[in-house]
């Protein structure tokens, strides 16, 4: 068992039967389904929403049972990867591009469990990239914008020689903040940013982490 496993695996203990649940997306995220998907295989009924393309994919090899947002008003849980972790459970997220989905996913939910392994525990945000969606329409406009606003290197994602193209057909901004002071100052100010569809910072919105260890143990932490 690795660390991202531990984590995933462990997670999966909050899914109850009847419950409506979000699956993240990620290499930690991937754990959570496959254990979730075993527990459907034994007889466990859950409906869950997938937030990318590539995690419905997954929920579909595992026969989880998928609905939309027609068929539901909230979700009982979500479980998340996460790229970054601060003590205060702000997150980067959006290392995988699936930011948005992921967001929506987790705002929708009762409860957000993040998992990750223990490289992911940081003193302060802003190492990891922050990733930032933007529209493509006048992108090139969006981009000189966030230039004019933050001193610091914003780089378009790629995808081999071309852009990077999210789920929802947009655009994403990796943009190197170093050490992000408040991650809510900083969250308020780019969703206030025309062009800006959303961004990684997930500030206030965790109730449970779940850290993995390479010995297979894991660490819960909770909201305070
Ligand atoms: O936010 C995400 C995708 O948009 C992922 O949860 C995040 O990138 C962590 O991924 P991994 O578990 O593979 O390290």
């Amino acid at each position: 068992m690795n660390a991202k496993q531990a984590a995933g695996y462990r997670a999966a203990e909050w899914v109850k039967d009847g419950m409506t649940i979000g699956l993240g997306t990620g290499s930690t995220a991937y754990y959570a389904i496959e254990k979730i998907g075993e527990m459907v295989s034994q007889g466990l009924r859950i409906r869950a929403i997938a937030t990318s393309n590539a995690s419905e994919e997954l929920a579909k090899k595992y026969n989880i049972p998928l609905i939309t947002a027609a068929e539901v008003d909230h979700l009982d849980l979500a479980i998340d990867g996460a790229d970054e972790v601060d003590p205060e459970m702000a997150l980067i997220k959006g290392g995988g591009g699936a930011l948005l989905r992921e967001k929506l996913v987790a705002i929708h939910s009762d409860k957000f469990i993040v998992i990750a392994d223990s490289g992911k525990k940081v003193s302060s945000l802003g190492q990891f990239k922050l990733p930032i969606e933007i529209v493509p329409f006048t992108y090139e406009w969006t981009l000189k914008l966030l230039e004019s606003k933050y001193d610091v290197p914003f780089e378009l994602r790629k995808n081999g020689d071309e852009l990077y193209v999210t789920d929802n057909g947009n655009f994403i901004v990796d943009a190197a903040f170093g050490v992000i002071e408040s991650p809510a100052t900083l969250a308020e100010e780019l969703k206030a940013l025309t062009g800006v569809v959303e961004h990684g910072l997930f500030v206030g919105i965790t109730d449970t982490v779940i850290i993995g260890y390479e010995d297979g143990r894991t660490e819960l932490i909770e909201k305070k």
